[in-house]
């Protein structure tokens, strides 16, 4: 029984910029405000790779054990899924790409972030879906300020 969705985010920066933040598997917390630090346990970045997230104190679970399947620098796509940890997240598996939102002049960049994830036994489809995407929706809000800050030097 799982649950998924997939949102939306429009950022005021080039893509290239924004592409460059979320394209490190490796350093997470550069925009992911949870995230306290992140080791790699296998590989070096690559498709593959394995990544240890430490999160910050103070939340129910403390780290997420996590593997790149998939980054295209052409597509501008990127999947992870998480494989461990001390949480209740299982078979969770994200993925996220970018589009130039040809509308907007300036070209703004559409990031569309989809995930999918096992409904834990004793939550319902909706409290999964509530709790994963306040978590996602901080990701992409604070990815948006740090790159439209970047934007502007
Ligand atoms: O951003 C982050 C960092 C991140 C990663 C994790 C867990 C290690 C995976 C957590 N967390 C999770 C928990 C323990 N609760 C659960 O397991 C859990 C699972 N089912 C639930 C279903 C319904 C209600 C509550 C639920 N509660 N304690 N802390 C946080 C805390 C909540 C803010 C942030 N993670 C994602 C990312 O994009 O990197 C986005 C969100 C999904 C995972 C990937």
């Amino acid at each position: 029984n799982q649950c998924g969705a997939s949102l939306v985010q429009t950022i005021d920066a080039p893509l290239p910029l924004v592409w460059s933040m979320i394209r490190r598997f490796d350093k997470p917390q550069a925009y992911k405000q949870f995230v306290r630090s992140c080791t790699m346990s296998a590989g070096n970045g690559g498709i593959g790779s394995v990544r240890e997230v430490m999160l910050i104190s103070g939340l129910p679970a403390e780290t997420s054990t996590e593997r790149l399947e998939k980054l295209d620098d052409g597509m501008h796509v990127m999947i992870f899924s998480i494989i461990g940890g001390d949480h209740r997240l299982l078979n969770y598996r994200s993925t996220t790409t970018l589009h130039v939102d040809e509308e907007a002049k300036g070209g703004k960049t559409v990031v569309v972030e989809s995930y999918v994830v096992d409904v834990p036994v004793g939550n319902s489809k909706e409290d999964t879906c509530s709790f994963i995407e306040t978590i996602i929706g901080c990701n992409l809000r604070s990815l948006a300020r740090i790159s439209e800050k970047m934007a502007c030097t």
